[in-house]
């Protein structure tokens, strides 16, 4: 393709110089560089004329320029009584239907610049113009429109902090979202998007890096942070594996199970029975679940299972949450099913901090690992089960297993209580009261601080060497609340322990007040990566956007089928029409598509600029008035139009094509 941004108009943003024009042709060719940009960045060698004084009154000019060639300046905007800013004299604004009068006839030998004219004695294009309602962006011009005036504007801009009261509303009505305005088909329930923010102010939130250099910035800028991308993909890609050959057993709903335990040596301690966990995919709701099995439980009393219900209501965010738990008989002996979220990729707070070792060959132990954990870490974790035992002893439950094997880590420094309301089902009758499981709580939980803290397993075994360890390598403070868990009775009342803040008693309360400054720091952390996680989003948000209109664009451009005609059905019956054809809307945006991705330099090298790219698809999708001059593949031909007008044509071309899809019941 001989795409090349030259012309008259090759001012334009590669820099190319005009191609020599022929013969007489100059002297009386006034510059389009001039017309378009207003000077020419190559006066003094371009040979067309630049000084409009100069030129020859000659009919052809007199067709480019005469004054009363309406300009594209758009007309200064009036309020109406809806609010809505429109032009105020119809004359001077350009009217969307100004597209229809388009004199460009890309086929012909023409050389002349086409400037779209209202006046125009031009045969018009065989356009169908579909009337949609189009988006017009209101109220960001530091202008809006006093409901209690209609006709007056507001200037807000001086103080926006003072003025929302004042502001009609910069709701779903003054922030109208893109996605509403398409076709259901293409963006379905597009009415639940209605309160999504301006889309056309295309600026990063949050704080921009400033010391990068400007080719390292680019796909960083645009870009979701890589770690984080591998992150989700990796887990993506885990919950969605299967095991082809697989011989589990499809149980109720659940299906393609694949076993997450694949240690040989299975502990039988903490639940009394052989576990085992699986994911499994649900055919109700297509989610995918972990299952966890324990093989020969015998239920014996109905109320036992039924004891998992208040479990479902416990919805917090260091729990993993419980589904369902049921018997079965699909591994051919009884199962007790028990149904939690599944989180991929998670490991146990016993595979990240203590290391595996084969003591026999049935069995397996865990080992210190080499490594320190940064004391912010632990009280990470502290606050978290701290706050997930708050919620479960909120509701008339008891945790009952906190060590490391049954906290996940889901994702970095996240944590959530595993297996619970188990114990519950298979020790349901060991009559143990609430307080006294509730108590032993807060006693796992220091045992697992302590054991997590010295990396080991068995610290809670040997007690003076592991205090030894924390009073070493922790704050005082840490120690105090480890000593204050694992204490039956409260420890002598001092400012820094639990117990200063209430009455002698051992609580989660009790121990929520007395590390209330953790919570402080830990919740301050969190804000910060929520902070992050936003930013990333609202760049994501510019992509998918930006991949929608994409779509839309590959829909319309060059469709093989509809080179010639596309069938536009008109009332009932489908009648042909040459409006695919390439003299209509859909040649401003196939020379548009030339424009934002086939660009070339000066010496004919292919441009691969994503920042134009974006910026060019940004306007498009806001629907700018600012104008660009799109140049036929032969070079013959320049056309200027403002992005307003490209978007109208995509989506009127796109309505087309919908309207086909469905005259032909696809
Ligand atoms: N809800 C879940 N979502 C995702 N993975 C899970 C889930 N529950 C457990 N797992 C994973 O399944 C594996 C086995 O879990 P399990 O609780 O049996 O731990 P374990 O280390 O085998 O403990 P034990 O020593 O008691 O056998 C672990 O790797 C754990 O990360």
């Amino acid at each position: 393709m001989a795409t090349s941004f030259g012309g008259p108009t090759g001012d334009s943003r590669r820099g190319v110089a005009s191609p020599r024009p022929k013969g007489r042709e100059a002297k009386n060719t006034f510059c389009r560089n001039v017309t378009i940009y207003g000077h020419c960045r190559y006066e003094n060698t371009c040979p067309y004329i630049h000084d409009p004084s100069k030129l020859n009154r000659n009919e052809n000019m007199k067709k480019i320029f005469d004054a009363n060639t309406p300009s594209f300046t758009p007309g200064p905007l009036q309020a109406n009584p809806n609010g809505n800013l429109t032009p105020s004299s119809r004359s001077a604004a350009i009217s969307p239907k100004a597209a229809n009068a388009a004199v460009f006839t890309p086929k012909s030998q023409r050389s002349t610049v086409s400037t779209p004219s209202l006046h125009t004695k031009e045969p018009v294009i065989d356009w169908h113009h579909q009337d949609f309602p189009e988006f017009v962006p209101q109220n960001y011009d530091g202008q809006m429109v006093d409901p209690n005036a209609p006709g007056s504007v507001l200037n807000y801009q001086a103080d926006i902090f003072n003025t929302p009261a004042t502001i009609p509303t910069i709701t779903s009505a003054g922030h109208p979202n893109p996605y509403v305005q398409q076709d259901s088909t293409y963006y379905p329930n597009a009415n639940t998007f209605q309160s999504s923010p301006a889309f056309h102010l295309y600026w990063p939130i949050g704080p921009q890096p400033t010391n990068l250099l400007a080719y390292q910035r680019t796909a960083h800028d645009f870009f979701i942070p890589e770690p984080l991308r591998e992150e989700l993909q990796k887990k993506s890609e885990v919950a969605r594996q299967i095991l082809p050959n697989s011989s589990l057993p499809p149980i109720e709903q659940y299906y393609s199970l694949v076993c997450l335990d694949t240690a040989q040596h299975k502990n039988q301690s903490l639940f009394g029975y052989q576990t085992w966990v699986y994911k499994a995919v649900s055919n109700k709701d297509g989610n995918t679940y972990a299952l966890r099995r324990l093989e020969g439980f015998r239920l014996t009393n109905e109320n036992a299972i039924r004891s998992i219900q208040p479990w479902k209501r416990v919805l917090n965010g260091g729990v993993v949450t419980v589904h369902d738990a049921f018997t079965t008989r699909a591994f051919g002996d009884s199962s007790l099913i028990i149904v939690t979220d599944y989180h991929p990729c998670s490991k146990s707070l016993a595979e990240e901090h203590f290391k595996t070792i084969q003591v026999s060959r049935f069995h397996n132990a865990r080992q210190p690992a080499s490594t320190h954990i940064p004391e912010q870490v632990i009280w990470g974790y502290i606050v978290q089960i701290a706050s997930a035992i708050k919620a479960i002893h909120g509701v008339g439950l008891a945790a009952r297993l906190i060590t490391p094997s049954k906290v996940l880590i889901t994702s970095k420094n996240r944590v959530r209580l595993n297996a619970c309301g188990i114990l519950d089902v298979v020790q349901f009758d060991n009559g143990r009261t609430l307080s006294e499981v509730q108590a032993e709580d807060l006693v796992q939980l220091g045992r697992l601080i302590l054991c997590v803290a010295t990396n080991n397993a068995t610290a809670h075994l040997s007690m003076p060497k592991s205090t030894e360890y924390i009073t070493r390598s922790y704050t005082p403070r840490l120690k105090e609340c480890v000593q204050w868990l694992l204490n039956p009775l409260p420890p002598p009342a001092t400012p820094a322990t639990p117990t200063a803040a209430g009455p002698a008693q051992k609580d989660i309360d009790t121990f929520l007040a007395g590390i209330a400054d953790q919570f402080a720091s830990v919740f301050d952390s969190t804000l910060h990566a929520e902070d992050t996680l936003v930013g990333t989003l609202s760049r994501e948000l510019e992509s998918s956007r930006l991949v929608r209109l994409l779509v839309k664009l590959n829909f319309i451009n060059e469709r093989p089928e509809l080179d010639a005609s596309i069938p536009v059905p008109s009332g009932n019956t489908a009648t042909p029409s040459t409006a695919w054809a390439e003299t209509g809307e859909r040649y401003y945006l196939k020379l548009f598509r030339d424009y934002v991705f086939h660009q070339v330099d000066a010496n004919g090298h292919p441009v691969t600029n994503l920042a134009h790219v974006l910026d060019c698809l940004n306007k498009l999708d806001a629907g700018s008035e600012e104008k660009v001059a799109l140049i036929s593949r032969d070079e013959q031909n320049v056309l200027i139009v403002s992005y307003r007008e490209l978007k109208r044509g995509v989506e009127s071309a796109f309505q087309d094509l919908l309207k086909a899809g469905r005259s032909s019941g696809r």
